[in-house]
Order: structure tokens, then sequence, then C-alpha cells
């Protein structure tokens, strides 16, 4: 069960009266006190307005707001979540949506009917329904959930929204929602919005016991919602209102992605429009630099130039080894000879400056084979020998932080173990994701837990529903007889040491993998 603040709306027809004073420092204590989403609803803001608020936000927090107005802000803040309202979902189509989910965006919606869950795309993560209880902000608008009210089965996470606070939170909670979003509850007295945010935390049934009912973004496996519950009375006036976006909790979700009086639809902007710009653009959330703010388009969906590519990732990624007799730079000469592409120099129990020299020579071996070289672990290293990629473990320095010293044109891959290590990769940026361990290996201490194929296919059925496609690159213990089956869970590639190393033809053994991943 997670807490959404929705902020202050600033202004807005119905806003609780007064201004709110230092809203950036607020918003700043309220993430330092444990808020993990914050959406940024400012529906009568400008987009100046709007930036300068998110430029006296911690730019640590940025990954934590979902902006509903200025998408095109996104990039320029390292944002990758989006929200669109009842208005925009209907006016934006199904594959700009997973267009949108392709480049890394966690989506959010919001409905007002209950049957609409059914028919909302798996492209969002979740959506806010409501109002549930009567609003503490709007006087006059009803809550539509009766004490029965329960959920069981969810296309997508449902956060309840309206008139919750502290009175009320835990029925929420054993209502079976994934979450509540805050708003009078906070804003009614902007004084006392950080205690009473404490306040609702502490109410929050902790997630390891609260099972399935905790907020997962992009979790999209649950399916049926049962029983049909039964609305109060009032709602269906609501949604006929035809001015609701600003009179009703409509407004939640504000005009969306367009600045006010703007052009409501979403536009996706063609990616040949942008190329002059960036002449090798890729597409990373959390970028902060790719474009000047003057070229930004305004009331785009997203602002961003161009998908990365797939094809941008091998399949076949070859990570250095000292085990088999062989130094780190004998075991890359040796992949590079059987055909490997994608080289990664990973050394281990050794400084940075013994690194380098190893670095700068492992660069080249690749560049006359024309193949990559990542490098794991050391950004300063990936930066200095212009590599073409880093990889970052879980206990490595964050991708966001490392971007700072990459680049975001630079290839970065991180490590996973678990759905939500994933999904936090994802959400970091990375461009690819090294799950693993596959099975028990001596390449790499202190494995995580084993995963299996019954694991990968548990984790790649999940991020398929969730509708997510950064690359996955299975690794830990892989040996030929493996690649066929794991392609099958729909992983993109396979990260081998010891087997290629001890493979008895191992030109023979790379041109087989490379044929069974293709
Ligand atoms: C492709 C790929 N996936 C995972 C790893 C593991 O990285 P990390 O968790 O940082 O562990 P070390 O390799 O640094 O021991 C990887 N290197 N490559
Ligand atoms: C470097 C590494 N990382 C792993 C993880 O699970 O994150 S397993 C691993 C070792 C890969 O080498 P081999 O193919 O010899 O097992
Ligand atoms: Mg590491």
């Amino acid at each position: 069960m997670k807490l959404i603040v929705i902020s202050h709306p600033g202004g807005s027809p119905g806003a609780p009266p007064g201004s709110l004073r230092d809203e950036a420092g607020l918003i700043n204590k309220l993430f330092e006190n444990g808020l993990q989403i914050l959406h940024l609803r400012k529906p009568d803001s400008t987009r100046e307005q709007v930036k300068k608020l998110l430029s006296e936000i911690d730019q640590k927090y940025h990954s934590r707001i979902s902006l509903h107005q200025y998408h095109c802000l996104a990039e320029e803040f390292g944002i990758f979540r989006l929200h669109f309202t009842e208005k925009e979902r209907a006016a934006t189509s199904w594959d700009d949506f997973q267009m949108m989910r392709k480049r890394g965006f966690t989506l959010s919606t919001s409905i007002h009917d209950i049957e609409q869950l059914d028919t909302l795309s798996s492209c969002f993560s979740y959506a806010f329904f409501g109002p549930v209880f009567d609003s503490i902000s709007k006087k006059g608008y009803h809550g539509v959930v009766n004490n029965n009210f329960k959920l069981t089965k969810k296309p997508v996470n449902l956060i309840a929204l309206g008139g919750i606070g502290t009175s009320n939170l835990e029925n929420i909670q054993a209502m079976n929602f994934d979450g509540a979003a805050i708003l009078g509850a906070l804003w009614e007295q902007p004084e006392d919005a950080v205690i009473n945010f404490r306040r609702l935390s502490q109410l929050l049934v902790p997630e390891s016991s609260a099972g399935r009912s905790g907020l997962k973004p992009g979790d999209g496996d649950m399916v049926a919602l049962s029983p049909s519950p039964r609305l109060k009375p009032g709602i269906d006036e609501r949604r006929a209102d035809a001015d609701g976006y600003r009179s009703g909790y409509h407004d939640i979700c504000g005009p969306g992605c367009t600045s006010p009086g703007g052009d409501d639809r979403v536009h996706i902007p063609n990616p040949q429009d942008q190329q002059s710009q960036r002449p090798n653009p890729r597409f990373r959330p959390g970028a902060h630099n790719m474009r000047a703010p003057s070229q930004e388009p305004q009331n785009t969906a997203y602002g961003f130039s161009q998908s990365k590519d797939l094809d941008t990732i091998a399949k076949l990624h070859f990570i250095s080894s000292q085990k088999s007799g062989l130094s780190h730079l004998q075991s890359i000469q040796k992949a590079l000879d059987a055909g490997c592409k994608w080289i990664q120099l990973r050394v281990k129990n050794q400084s940075e400056e013994d690194v380098l020299p190893l670095a700068l020579k492992a660069k080249k071996l690749c560049d006359g084979y024309n193949a990559k070289l990542i490098i794991n672990d050391f950004p300063l290293i990936a930066k200095e020998v212009r590599a073409y990629g880093l990889h970052l473990g879980l206990s490595d320095m964050k991708i966001p932080q490392a971007r700072k010293i990459v680049g975001n044109e630079m290839i970065v891959g991180g490590t996973a173990n678990t759905f939500e290590d994933i999904i936090l990769r994802i959400n970091e940026g990375a461009d690819y994701v090294g799950l693993g361990p596959y099975r028990f290996t001596t390449t790499k201490q202190n494995l995580s837990p084993i995963l299996g194929l019954e694991g990968y296919q548990k984790l790649m059925d999940r991020l398929a529903k969730a509708g997510h496609h950064t690359p996955i690159i299975a690794i830990g213990g892989i040996v030929p007889d493996d690649i066929a089956t794991l392609k099958n869970t729909g992983v993109h590639g396979v990260a081998m040491s010891s087997a290629l190393l001890q493979s008895a033809d191992i030109k023979e053994t790379v041109s087989k993998i490379k044929s069974t991943l293709c």
C-alpha cells in the first residue's frame, strides 16, 4: 500500500485558500520524510511556473515526480512518470502509449467509473479512482464507494483518491486498493503537511505484511475485478459534467499534458524531425541535457527525440575473467578471435589505477575487431577510455549518478535479481538489465539467489504483461545448451564467461550461440 501525494493545486478553482509559501521546500521535506511519488498537478500554472518549481525541488527527487501537465519538461528534469487524464487517454492511441512505455516511462491515468478498469491498457502502471470519500477540499463532492466496497483482482494497480485522511486510510487498505492519493488532508493546512504526511505513513500496513496489495510500478498481473462494486448515486451526474475537468474530481487529472488552454491532443514527435538536433540520439529517461530548452517541443507527450534501438545491445556478452589460466586481456583476445563483439572488462579486487591501463588495452583490442567494450564497475574508467558502455551492480554507483560522469550517449547496464530490481533499473534509465544468476557459478562471489529457468520465466512473463521492453540479459553459470530455453523466456540475450573460455572449440560455440539467439 503506497501513499501518493498530489501537489497543492496552486491557484486552481476550488483550491484551498491562501498561497503556498516555499512549495518546493515543503515538497523536499515530504520526500525527505519518505514520500515515494508526488503527482505534480498544476492545472492553472504556466510552463515557466512549473519549470521554476521543478528546478527548486531537489534533483535527487525528480525521479519520484509524475507530471500531469507539460510532459515536455520530463526530459530536462529527468522525470519518467507521466499522468494522463481521462480525456487525454481517449485522445491518445495505444501505439503512442506503447511507445512511451518502450521509452521507459511509467504511465498513470484516472478513472471515474470502476467499470473502466477493464478497458485500461496494460501500458498504465496504475490508475486513480475516485472520489472514494467525500472530498476534503472540494465541498459537495461526495464519495462513490460504500462500506462494502472491496477490490479483489485488478488489471492495473488502483489508487484511491478523494477525501482520504487519517480517519479513513485504514478503510482504503481494507478495500484492497493498492494505494491512496492524498491531497486535501495535506494541503488544507500546508503548515502541517509534513506532520500529517508522517501520521498517514505510520498508519500504513508495511509492504511486507500487506502481501499482494503493495503498489509495484508496472505490475499488471491482477486480472479481474470482482465483485462489481456498487457506486453511490451522484457519480454519473459528475461524469456527465462537460466542464468536469475544472469543477469536479476530474480536476484531479487537470487538463493533462497540455498547457492550459492549449491543444488537448498528445503529439508524438517525428524522430526524423529531431535528428538534426542530436547526431546520435538514443532516449534515456533521466537524461538532462539532450536538447536545449529553447528547442523543446510544446505540448508533446514526452518530447524525446528517438527511441533507443534494441539492436544497440548485443545478444551475446562476453565477461572477461582471469580464472582459466588466462589474464583478462588474454581472455578478451580469445573471445574476440572467436567472434564475440560485446566484451565486458570485469576486473574484481583491483584498484581503479590498476584497472585503467587494462581498460586502455582492452579498448585497443576491441577496436581492432570492431567490438564494443563495456567497463564493469568503474564509470570514470569507462569515460576515460571512451568505452561503449558501463555496467553497474546494485551496490555500485547509482545509474543516474553515473550518467553524470559518462553522459547520455554511453550504454549503461544494471544488474537485477528480482522484479523490483528490474523495475528500479528501468526507472533509473538502464539501457539493458543483467538479470542473474541463472544458476550457481564460481565466477562471481556473493551470488544473489539463483533464479533458474522458472524464475526467469516468471519474471519475463511479468515484465511482458507490464509492457516493459528493456532488453534483459541472462547471466550466471550459463552453458551453450541453456541458450535456446533461455531465449524462449523472452530474454534479449545472455552474458557468459567460463563456459566460453572452457569450450573445446570456442569459435564454433560462439557461432552456434549467435545463431540460436538471432
Ligand atoms: C551483463 C551483466 N549482468 C550482471 C553483472 C553483475 O554485475 P554486478 O552485480 O555489479 O556484479 P560484478 O560483476 O561487479 O561482480 C555483470 N557484470 N554483467
Ligand atoms: C558477473 C556475474 N554476475 C552475475 C549475476 O548474477 O549478477 S553471475 C556472473 C558470472 C558470469 O560468469 P559465468 O558465465 O562464468 O557464470
Ligand atoms: Mg559491479
